[in-house]
């Protein structure tokens, strides 16, 4: 369908920095596309960043992550700017049109490598691993662009494309996990930590693949993030696939909620696509376990450093350490939460192998057979990627560490086993006395090497490194000279036996040495389970001796719980050492982040799904600062048949179309609830599930927004509510009344004029049956060719919603839509262009009448600004368009 992108309200970020496009533009979606402020655009001589760090060099030098002989291609590989590379959004047809509709008109002019003022201009390619040239690498600077025109062109296009959402700029190796993934639609998949959201599109539009227009899919995505804020920047990412299979909650990862699915998991599962056999054991009937993980976890990022050359700056092997603990926490509860059979995806924008090496020997430890990492080597063939290392050290402050028995007792807060190659225990008692500081360390900026190059003679390490006997080597490193990109790290697990945890309880003081194998395990009985918290280092444990003899507990069964105070207190040491490390990472990662990831505007509308309509306004805010959330934001199915049945009336909703148990709503209260959203009916399922376990998950959005009430009082109209423009691909094949077909040339003046009198129309087909349509909202559909084009309107593939006025019609959609909308249809069109000028003047009373429409118009998209979600929304948009100017902005690679 097109027209799937959205538009919204421009945010005071927008207003403040503009986007060149002066007004006409300021109800659009954010334009990813304008270069962020770490980009130099290539313009000769300015290089507002020192390309070097002699910390890193030494670091992975020391940790030989290439030959000796490629490091010179891997360094200045990482010096130099990082290339444009962008996906094509959606699956199926619509894509495919868009991905030609470039190679024709632009991309096929830049095949090959082309001169200008003896500046050699890269060709434009499509990246050979992306499954059906479905993502693009182009390399201009701004001077090239002003230079030759078809890149001018191009520009604009991709602008224009990105900002109406047909197109996402991604980093090309953060595109690749996903691709590991196997998704299929009938899966359900877990995102764990998915904010700003570029994975989650890629998992939906998995979830989407194969369908035809109006098909419902039997998938379901729940992306995660523990950033409230950082959870409006997924919705807003996600709304754009337009999908009623998405759950976005906002949970720290390692505590995401065991759900129940009472229903079971069905032994088949039949959809139109395709039969689902899937086995399942005794344990996972009655729990919610995904079919597939992604587990992106929060890094430090130094894979990123072409794209965020401050990282040279500040880059310290303390923050990857920091973020080490958490890592693993977060993967194994994802271990936790994964159906046997299924697959998680473990990955970062990190080189380091504490973060990624380390994490995933230990995933194989502490699981115990559980899982096994999978040789994806046959895989995307076309993917240039290294083997995981097997052999590596550790960096602490100024020591190089071979092994955990040479962790001085001081630093056992900041260093433990499960960091070396064996990940072997250690005991307090055997630690390496301190040379120098006797205290712990309290201070995570202690652990930080601020300058290791100027902080005097560093140490050598006592020994070799360990060599590590599980198969790491099925790892994927992905380097910058390879293939052009930025870094990353990847690994993929399939769960081969459910997975029983050793559940333990810290013994107040006893947290520095936490990670002592021998630590007392306690053993939950059936009874006691639920009531035990989890201690968040403690979920899972790999008991050597204790494998045979103490009795197991399924982790799903246990609802991990928020820290209570007195569990801040025990261990405080430790965890103010994981904590703060983690801080200092996330800040790192943050100004790395700030100004290339964030979306400037953060539509007012996209707080509608965090708050219920009619509660206080500054609830959300509240509970955020307040670390609460229950009692915020009621998720509830529309049970009302009154309005169920002017909905189905009114645009004659076809059965085949369900509505019981599919929608949603954010108040209790009915007569003030002002938008309606769409689920699937695995989301509704697991919304059910949810009440039933007490509503554990807290839900920041459900589905997608399908109706939006009116509360104009001169709206002439039976229905209360207008079609959202997400809920329109989906809902349109069902529909059978308030249905226009319109011919390119009558399709192409409303577009242009956007607002345009019936008469204008006088005498054509599409006039005579604008005039037996209700007053109100409706669809217009462009005429397509074929035989089943008037009987079928799943055959339109360009409709738009509408709203008809007594003498007016108005489209429902931003200017940014109606004119990427109306440009698409130009597109190698044998149709004149048509003007202002063809169309039958307006009276003045038109004119009147017109204005009046648009006000309406206006009114309704002003409903959003004027509710107390926006306003709430406003204040997260200030904040964080405070933090973008500061730098602030907790961030990722993608
Ligand atoms: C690398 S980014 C994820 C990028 C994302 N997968 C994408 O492709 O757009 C890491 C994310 O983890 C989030 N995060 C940090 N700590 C977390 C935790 N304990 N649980 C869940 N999410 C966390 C951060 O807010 C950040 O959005």
């Amino acid at each position: 369908m097109r027209g799937r992108g959205r538009g919204g309200k421009r945010n005071r970020g927008q207003q403040r920095h503009g986007d060149g496009h002066g007004d006409s533009n300021k109800d659009a979606r954010p334009n990813d596309w304008k270069r962020s402020r770490h980009d130099s655009g290539g313009e000769p001589g300015w290089n507002p960043f020192v390309r070097e760090s002699p910390a890193f060099e030494a670091f992975y030098k020391k940790q030989k992550i290439v030959p000796e002989e490629e490091w010179d291609a891997f360094i200045t590989t990482f010096r130099k700017p990082l290339a444009t590379t962008f996906r094509i959004n959606g699956s199926g047809q619509f894509a495919l049109e868009i991905r030609d509709q470039m190679q024709r008109d632009f991309f096929d002019q830049l095949k090959n490598e082309t001169e200008v003022d003896g500046e050699v201009i890269e060709p434009v390619r499509a990246l050979p691993w992306y499954p059906d040239n479905l993502a693009w690498h182009l390399n201009y600077s701004r001077m090239q662009i002003r230079k030759m025109p078809i890149l001018e062109r191009i520009h604009e296009f991709l602008k224009l494309e990105n900002e109406v959402g047909s197109i996402t700029r991604q980093e090309a190796v953060s595109m690749i996990p996903p691709l590991f993934m196997d998704v299929q639609p009938h899966h359900k998949v877990l995102d764990m930590c998915a904010a700003p959201g570029s994975k989650t599109f890629q998992l939906l539009e998995m979830i989407h693949r194969g369908l035809k227009p109006g098909e419902l899919s039997d998938g379901m995505v729940v992306a995660n993030d523990s950033d409230a804020k950082r959870c409006h920047l997924l919705i807003h990412q996600t709304k754009r696939m337009c999908s009623p299979n998405i759950v976005v909650t906002n949970h720290d990862a390692q505590l995401f909620p065991g759900l129940k699915d009472k229903s079971g998991h069905p032994k088949t599962t039949s959809t139109e696509n395709c039969v689902v056999d899937t086995e399942i054991s005794e344990e996972e009937t009655n729990g919610l376990y995904f079919d597939r993980i992604l587990c992106d976890v929060p890094c430090s990022g130094d894979g990123t450093l072409r794209k965020a050359p401050d990282i040279w700056r500040k880059w310290n092997c303390g923050v990857a350490n920091g973020l080490h603990r958490l890592q693993i926490q977060i993967a194994m509860r994802g271990v936790a939460l994964l159906r046997t059979g299924g697959r998680l995806v473990y990955s970062t924008c990190s080189l380091n192998p504490v973060e990624n090496e380390a994490v995933v020997g230990e995933i194989l430890r502490e699981s115990r057979g559980s899982v096994e990492l999978l040789d994806v080597s046959s895989e995307l063939p076309e993917l240039k990627r290294r083997p995981g290392l097997t052999s590596w050290l550790i960096r602490d402050r100024k020591k190089w560490l071979c092994s955990a028995s040479k962790i001085e007792r001081h630093r056992a807060g900041a260093v433990v086993p499960s960091m070396f190659p064996s990940g072997s225990g250690w005991d307090l008692s055997d630690l390496e006395p301190p040379t120098e500081v006797s205290s712990l360390p309290t201070d995570a900026g202690d652990d930080v090497e601020k300058n290791e190059a100027e902080e005097g003679e560093e140490e050598e390490e006592e020994g070799p490194p360990e060599v590590v006997t599980l198969p790491l080597e099925r790892c994927m490193r992905l380097l910058p000279h390879d293939q052009d990109s930025g870094g990353f790290f990847i690994a993929v697990f399939r769960k081969i036996a459910p997975f029983k945890a050793i559940s333990k309880v810290l013994e107040p003081h006893k947290s520095l040495i936490s990670h002592k194998r021998s630590d007392k395990e306690t053993v939950i009985a059936d009874g006691e389970k639920d009531l035990l918290p989890i201690k968040n280092d403690s979920t899972l444990l790999n008991t050597d001796a204790a494998d045979n003899v103490l009795p197991e507990v399924d982790l799903l069964d246990i609802q991990p719980e928020e820290k209570t105070e007195a569990d801040n207190e025990v261990g405080a040491e430790h965890v103010s050492d994981i904590e703060e490390n983690k801080g200092l990472a996330l800040e790192e990662a943050s100004t790395r982040e700030a100004g290339e990831e964030l979306r400037e505007n953060i539509v007012a509308e996209e707080v509608e799904a965090t708050i219920s309509d009619t509660k206080d306004p500054n609830a959300l805010g509240r509970a955020q600062r307040q670390g609460r959330w229950k009692g915020v934001d009621p998720v509830l199915f529309l049970e009302d048949e009154n309005i169920i049945r002017s909905l189905v009336d009114f645009y004659g909703i076809k059965e085949t179309f369900p509505v019981h148990q599919h929608f949603v709503v954010r108040s209790e209260d009915l007569t003030r609830c002002k938008r309606i959203y769409y689920v699937s009916a695995s989301v509704g399922n697991t919304i059910q599930q949810n009440y039933r376990a007490g509503e554990q998950m807290k839900i920041v959005s459900a589905g997608m927004k399908i109706f939006e009430r009116l509360q104009s009082k001169e709206a002439d109209t039976t229905c209360d509510f207008r079609i959202s423009s997400e809920g329109l691909p989906l809902l349109l094949p069902h529909m059978t009344k308030q249905i226009v077909r319109a011919s390119m040339k009558d399709f192409r003046l409303l577009l242009a004029n956007k607002v345009i009198s019936f008469s204008t129309f006088k005498g054509s087909d599409f006039a005579v049956a604008l005039k037996e349509l209700n007053h109100g909202c409706c669809v217009v559909a462009l005429t397509t060719e074929g035989p089943d084009a008037s009987t079928n309107p799943g055959a339109m593939s360009t409709a738009v919603a509408c709203w008809k006025g007594r003498s007016n019609i108005s489209v429902l959609i931003t200017k940014a839509e109606a004119n990427q909308m109306y440009q698409r249809l130009s597109f190698g069109d044998k149709v004149a262009e048509p003007t202002l000028a063809e169309a039958k003047p307006i009276t003045p009373d038109e004119v009147a009448v017109g204005m009046e429409v648009e006000s309406k118009r206006t009114q309704i998209d002003d409903l959003q600004s004027t509710d107390a979600g926006s306003k709430i929304d406003q204040v997260v948009t200030h904040n964080i368009d405070e933090e973008l100017q500061n730098g602030t902005v907790p961030g990722n690679a993608d």
